[in-house]
């Protein structure tokens, strides 16, 4: 299919294309981010590619991401949905949904539960939650990327459907887990040709090449019980009269009973079923950060721990009232999302942590254009997939210094005060991210608490020698680290008690 340039305006540059594939063999089938940032340095902040008719922008600085998808987000502001998310049922997800009126209704409503203002009401379940970690990391440290993980699904659950999930292997966990697992392997241009050549999902399953068929199939098994089971045992609970509030809860008791019932229950089933799709593997992935931070950046460690006991003392565990007066800590944290900053639905790569450590590249969900437009220049289809790509602005050394060094006092005015934050972590303009305040107090909590109680040190081996590090983070659209050594020992016996003590607490 032939797209016409209307304007006879040149295409941001790229990489040259041939005849009708365009770019299709430069477009990476891995590792996507590499080869983005290597464009980036050789033909500048905004870069076009093609493949079979469809464009690709890459953005790789704020300045352009702020044009595009603030200033213009009427036209940047899209989801351009490949067959396989469709084929997948993962067409039920905001994230994924064009931009339109049913985007908006169902970003209304995660909004009104989750904006900035709403948070609070969530903050005794995070700190129930993060005190659960620290004792269970205190009993089996071995496990810590466990009960870091854990912090995030418990939450989301609990908001959601008032479910308390099972210490290990929850069902409605683990299903989550596999559908956004299988959603990476399809999702990005290149991963299957079905997304270039639509029609190929009309052919029969058994003809060479049609096995993406079947693996949507069983992906869409899991897309559907990820909106029915958890929805349907909220009603019986609710029937029965043991439903803990919940969004769901409040959400079914507004049901109009006049209107469609069945639409707005629907409607409620998405809504929920995207928080804890969208919210658990994410925060996961951006809890799971705390301890290479911490192991990786003892000075810095040291820090942040002599700012929370000058602040707090010894014998009580940070709360949310702290915060404004732990400005190094805030400071900690924040290098900790940009040093490897965990946006969702991205690729990142997988890396050695290295003594020095080594950071991972991401790239946000990417946007839509649902007209044409033009930029410095240079003609943007519409239709175009435009990819902003956070990694490359958290590691460009004209805003960050010595961008792959963990330096927390970046983020701090010579008075020692906070400077601004870079949003980009949560992605950008009308699609920022509804959750990013929640996620946002789930690991400013966690890490902080983390840091109050536990010294985070390299492992020694029988003979008392320091274990080298050698972890390294998964690829896929949401990126864990993979297991890695370090110790968990906690500061002194003050903590030792605070943290056998903490279930008390909330
Ligand atoms: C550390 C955790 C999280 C990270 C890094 C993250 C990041 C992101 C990013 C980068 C996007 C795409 C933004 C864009 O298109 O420009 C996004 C979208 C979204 N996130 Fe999050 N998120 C996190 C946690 C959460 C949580 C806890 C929730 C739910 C309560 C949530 C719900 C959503 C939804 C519904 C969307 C789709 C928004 C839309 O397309 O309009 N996220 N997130």
């Amino acid at each position: 299919r032939k797209r016409i340039n209307t304007q006879g305006l040149p295409y941001p540059p790229g990489p040259k294309p041939f005849p009708i594939i365009g770019n299709a063999l430069d477009l990476p089938r891995e590792s996507p981010w590499l080869t983005y940032t290597d464009w980036g340095k050789t033909y500048g902040d905004i870069v076009h590619v093609q493949a079979f008719g469809s464009h690709f922008v890459i953005v790789s600085s704020e300045e352009v991401a702020a044009e595009l998808f603030e200033k213009r987000s009427k036209i940047h502001s899209d989801r351009i949905v490949a067959q396989m998310t469709e084929l997948m049922g993962w067409d039920y997800n905001t994230g994924l949904m064009p931009y339109g009126d049913k985007w908006r209704q169902h970003r209304r409503l995660v909004h009104q539960k989750f904006r900035a203002e709403a948070i609070s009401q969530y903050h005794p379940v995070i700190m129930k939650n993060v005190h659960s970690a620290l004792r269970n990391i205190l009993a089996t440290p071995e496990d810590f990327l466990v009960h870091l993980r854990h912090i995030a699904a418990a939450t989301v659950m609990s908001i959601a459907y008032g479910y308390e999930i099972a210490p290990t292997n929850d069902r409605f966990v683990t299903i989550v887990e596999v559908a956004v697992a299988m959603l990476s392997q399809a999702f990005f241009p290149g991963a299957t040709l079905v997304n270039y050549f639509p029609m190929l999902r009309h052919l029969p399953e058994w003809l060479p090449g049609m096995g993406f068929k079947s693996f949507a199939k069983d992906c869409r098994m899991l897309t559907d019980e990820i909106q029915n089971a958890p929805f349907e045992l909220v009603k019986q609970r609710m029937l029965a009269g043991t439903a803990l509030p919940c969004v769901t809860s409040e959400l079914l008791d507004r049901v109009e009973p006049h209107g469609d019932t069945k639409e707005q229950e629907a409607t409620i089933k998405r809504v929920c079923g995207i928080i804890y799709a969208a919210g658990a593997d994410t925060t996961t992935a951006a809890l799971s950060t705390v301890a290479p931070a911490m192991l990786l950046h003892p000075v810095a460690q040291k820090k942040a721990q002599e700012e929370i006991d000058s602040v707090i003392g010894t014998h009580m565990l940070p709360t949310f009232d702290d915060r404004k007066r732990l400005p190094y800590a805030e400071a900690f944290v924040r290098e900790s999302m940009r040093w490897h900053p965990g946006a969702p639905l991205c690729k990142f790569v997988v890396y050695i942590v290295k003594d020095e450590g080594e950071a991972c590249p991401s790239l946000a969900l990417p946007h839509g254009t649902s007209e044409e437009d033009v930029y410095r220049g240079y003609y943007i289809p519409k239709g175009a997939t435009v990819i902003g790509n956070t990694w490359a602005m958290f590691h460009n050394d004209t805003t960050f210094q010595d961008p792959d060094s963990f330096v927390p006092e970046r983020f701090l005015n010579d008075d020692g005060s906070l400077k601004e934050y870079p949003t980009a972590y949560f992605g950008f303009g009308r699609r920022i991210c509804p959750g990013r305040s929640l996620a946002d107090a789930e690991i400013w909590a966690t890490t902080v608490s983390v840091l109050s109680v536990f010294n985070v040190t390299q492992s020694k081996d029988n003979h008392r020698r320091e274990v080298s590090v050698a972890g390294g983070y998964t690829g896929g659209l949401v990126s864990h680290p993979l297991p890695f050594k370090c110790d968990f020992s906690p500061r002194s016996k003050a903590t030792l008690q605070l943290i056998q003590e903490s279930s008390q607490m909330i």
